[in-house]
């Protein structure tokens, strides 16, 4: 209270019947001073019939924090004031006190009392030799008629109320204020008191509604009965409604989704899952009481999308992955009528939740199709977790896709980890190259898709995951499956809807476009501006010859190559024929298409291709598998695969 005075208004009605300031001001007067370091007091001397008027603006413009006021006036502005009104009460030792000063004016002395008669005063009368009479009224013309007839019995001073006192004035009578000043200090003291904790619940309710603010679950608080005390504008968003609105509405009222009889309990209850407006709410519910008492209950509600989103974030962050898919539908390059087909299939495939099996040559697209078919899909805003199965061995696969739990195997992670199906739950696992996982897998996978339920390794209970699986290969499974190397029964469970991208051969149509598509994604990562497209007229022709064995991915490792030459062709180092230029991206004799070259010819033979040279562009690179596939104009996956397959060869 140190920094803003208390805001304290004394109001002092009286009647229009005699000069001001009344008896009671001037008392109240000779007293504020002393207050003024903590308290701004205003007196207000008003004509009762004023009274609640002039109180009800000052609380409205919130210049008054506690009044304070004496009698019946007092009672009044408590029945009809929201602001707490604290009363100037007479004591005891007031009542010596005025007895005292009556005594020096008359021996014909009358107490009136508002509501009670002050029995005692018989005795304290014979002490004194003076015969006090006491009477009591209720309303103003009680007074009135009171003073009226004490003047006709003979009385000559009245104590009472600043009220009493006037009316006994105006009739001639003396008047002696029942009210001392230490009763009025008193009653000040009283509001001072009041207000400073008033100040301390408000910023106490303050801090309070700033954290409800700041949480992101809903929360309500609520009494006994179920009355709304407390709530955040995310609990009254769930019911579309603003929190100012909700306080002291019945919870049944505005949440009647969330049947109140359940919550209202004298343990904590929770994990309830309740639909409200097309949104799952999970519900928690703590009780306020102690076993005898119930005081209430706080409900906490989550939106189960954030949860997950939290969820999933977490997860995430532990992996240090982002699970996200990056390309949609709209970004593929479709001239061809077959490639156009297959976009609007795609589409078709992105607006259901079934299993998807693609296939397709290495560098077709398959990736970016599922990626595309995860982006234009309800599950967007979900994970999207890419696995290349050739790319482990079966084990660390097997842990990869499942997770595992703490101390599943030696070297295993402290408090297990979650596997990819668990992280991408609400979106869609790409299972890529999945003619290369290992048998004992694909049956763990055939129950995970059957179940829909995973159960991570060393563990002893399953998590429930939603997620869609599009699963991609360059093999043949149907081969696969006659040799013994691919479950039938997985491969009907993949085969669902399928998708079979051509080789870039079969759609030459899309060629340029795909070009420049291409060329603009290059030169702008390489920063080389909009030259290089210029070398696409030149280069198209031979291209439209080419037999495009790691199709549209060599396409962008040429275009990247032709992109670089094309920027430094003025310099010495390189030559300035066009037919230089195709020489330095094909190699020497693609000038003449037709005759066989012995590295194209490789290429387009994998069986050809000896450990030696794939162990050559690991080594080149430095052991960077995507940068040596690279270097061989093949996928990281095919690249790995012939390493496995050369080594157990
Ligand atoms: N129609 C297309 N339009 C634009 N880019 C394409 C198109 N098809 C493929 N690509 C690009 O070619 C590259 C290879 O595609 P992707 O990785 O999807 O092929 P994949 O069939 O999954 O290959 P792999 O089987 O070897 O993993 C990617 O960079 C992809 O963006």
């Amino acid at each position: 209270m140190k920094n803003s005075l208390a805001r304290i208004t004394v109001i002092i009605s009286h009647l229009d019947l005699h000069s001001y300031p009344s008896l009671l001001a001037r008392e109240v007067q000779s007293i504020v001073p002393s207050f003024s370091d903590v308290a701004d007091v205003r007196v207000m001397d008003l004509p009762f019939r004023d009274s609640l008027a002039y109180a009800k603006e000052a609380e409205r413009s919130g210049e008054v924090e506690i009044f304070v006021c004496a009698g019946a006036t007092g009672a009044f502005l408590q029945k009809n004031l929201a602001t707490p009104v604290v009363l100037m009460k007479s004591t005891g030792n007031d009542l010596m006190l005025a007895m005292y000063e009556a005594i020096n004016h008359s021996t014909k002395i009358a107490v009136l009392s508002y509501q009670k008669t002050n029995v005692e005063l018989a005795h304290t009368g014979d002490l004194w030799k003076v015969a006090f009479k006491s009477y009591q009224y209720s309303t103003l013309d009680q007074v009135k008629e009171q003073v009226s007839n004490l003047r006709t019995s003979g009385c000559e001073v009245v104590i009472g109320s600043s009220m009493v006192t006037e009316v006994a004035t105006a009739a001639g009578l003396i008047g002696v204020l029942l009210l001392s000043a230490r009763s009025i200090r008193l009653a000040i003291d009283e509001a001072l008191l009041l207000i400073r904790s008033q100040r301390a619940e408000s910023s106490r309710r303050r801090h309070i509604n700033a954290i409800l603010r700041h949480l992101t679950d809903g929360v309500v608080a609520l009494d006994a009965t179920g009355k709304i005390q407390a709530a955040n504008e995310v609990f009254a968003g769930f019911f579309n409604a603003s929190a100012s609105d909700i306080i002291d509405r019945h919870f049944n009222d505005v949440a009647p989704e969330l049947d109140i009889h359940q919550y209202l309990k004298s343990s904590p209850i929770g994990g309830f899952l309740v639909t409200v407006k097309q949104r799952t709410l999970l519900v928690n519910a703590y009780p306020l009481s102690d076993e005898t008492e119930n005081d209430g209950t706080v409900i906490i509600c989550q939106d189960t999308n954030a949860v997950q989103r939290a969820d999933r974030r977490i997860r995430s962050g532990a992996r240090g992955q982002d699970f996200r898919a990056t390309h949609c539908l709209s970004e593929i390059a479709a001239a061809a009528k077959k490639t156009q087909y297959l976009v609007k299939l795609a589409a078709v495939y992105a607006r259901t939740d079934s299993t998807i099996l693609l296939q397709g040559e290495s560098g077709t697209g398959k990736e970016l199709f599922a990626q595309g078919i995860h982006n234009d899909s309800a599950r967007a805003h979900g994970p999207f977790v890419a696995v290349n199965c050739a790319a482990l061995p079966e084990t660390l696969l097997e842990s990869e896709l499942f997770g595992y739990e703490d101390g599943a195997f030696s070297g295993s992670r402290r408090g297990g980890k979650p596997g990819l199906f668990e992280l991408a739950h609400t979106g869609t696992i790409f299972l890529d190259e999945i003619g290369d996982m290992p048998l004992p897998l694909q049956t763990r996978l055939l129950r995970v898709l059957q179940e829909r339920e995973v159960m991570r390794l060393g563990g002893t209970h399953t998590t429930l995951v939603d997620v869609r699986v599009i699963a991609a290969t360059h093999q043949n499974l149907i081969k696969q499956i006659s040799n013994g190397t691919f479950r039938r029964d997985l491969f009907y469970r993949l085969n669902v809807l399928q998708l079979t991208l051509p080789p870039l051969t079969e759609r030459l149509e899309d060629l340029p476009h795909l070009c420049h598509i291409i060329m603009e994604k290059i030169a702008k990562r390489l920063k080389l501006g909009d030259a290089p497209h210029q070398v696409i007229p030149t280069l198209l022709p031979h291209f439209f010859k080419y037999h495009w064995p790691g199709n549209v991915r060599e396409l962008e490792n040429i275009l990247e190559r032709a992109a670089i030459y094309f920027a430094h062709k003025d310099e010495p180092l390189f030559l300035q024929q066009e037919s230089d230029i195709v020489n330095l991206i094909f190699g020497p004799s693609v000038t003449e298409i037709g005759e066989e070259r012995p590295a194209e010819h490789l290429r387009s033979d994998p069986a050809l291709r000896t450990v030696r040279e794939s162990k050559q562009a690991v080594n080149i690179c430095a052991g960077n598998f995507s940068a040596a596939a690279k270097l061989l104009g093949i996928s990281r996956s095919t690249l790995y695969r012939r390493m496995k397959s050369n080594s157990t060869a």
